[in-house]
């Protein structure tokens, strides 16, 4: 059992390296990172300071090439595909930019999809995660008759499915205007209360990086 005290998620010593050609870039080169359980943190940087790698690195959907990721104190390093996979499921909501919501399904089956892959379909708990962004009356619409911030609110909703104990979101707010982007942080701190979960947001938007408890920039803006 952790203590209370240990960061819910490290990155000690990352680093990525990537190859393009016969050019070898290494992204992050060293990051540590400490995240605290409920605590909503902000990733800044310019373009290609390596934002998303750091989220994927932390959600386990890809591998430092040095340095190691900590979840509740265990280190991910040498994990199967099969505990990664795991680890994501039952740990980690994503919510990126382009929302990928099924555009034939209304927003209560997007929401309640990920529960039925996990074998858990529960309708009354998709309901209640609509109504905490606000689109309890519109459960029935198609993706494709929402809004972009109505979309996004959904795919945050659908983030949330499985409980997650921490929201990974690329750019969330990257296509929305100030106002649907504002509502999005409001929404994010009333699941923080309700869930005490810990949100990391990688975002370009200082107005939104402001917004939350702390910023980890990566470069200068
Ligand atoms: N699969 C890949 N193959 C080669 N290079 C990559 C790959 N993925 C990322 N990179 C490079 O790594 C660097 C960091 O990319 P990353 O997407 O993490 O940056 P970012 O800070 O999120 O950028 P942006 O703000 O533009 O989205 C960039 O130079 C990018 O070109």
């Amino acid at each position: 059992m952790a203590a209370t005290d240990t960061p819910i998620l490290q990155g000690l010593g990352l680093s990525r390296l990537y190859s393009s050609g016969s050019l070898a870039v290494k992204v992050l080169d060293g990051l540590n990172i400490d995240v605290h359980r409920g605590e909503i943190i902000a990733i800044t940087g310019k373009s290609g300071s390596g934002k998303s790698t750091l989220l994927h690195l932390l959600g386990g959907l890809d591998r430092p090439d040095e340095g190691e990721v900590l979840f509740e104190g265990q280190t991910l390093k040498g994990a199967s595909e099969d505990f990664l996979a795991r680890y994501r499921n039952r740990n980690i909501g994503f919510v990126f930019q382009f929302h990928h919501l099924l555009a034939d399904f209304n927003a209560l089956e997007n929401v309640t999809m990920p529960m039925t892959i996990a074998g858990k379909p529960d309708p009354d708990l998709a309901r209640h995660l609509l109504k905490i962004v606000g689109l309890d009356q519109r459960w029935h619409h198609h993706a494709s008759e929402l809004s972009g911030g109505e979309q996004q609110r959904v795919a945050i909703a659908r983030a949330l499915a499985n409980e997650p104990k921490i929201l990974l979101m690329d750019e969330p707010t990257g296509n929305l205007d100030e106002d649907n982007s504002n509502h999005i942080m409001e929404i994010l701190q009333d699941i923080r209360q309700r869930h005490n979960t810990t949100i990391v947001i990688v975002t370009h938007s200082l107005a939104l990086a402001q917004q939350c408890d702390r910023t980890l920039n990566l470069g200068v803006l």
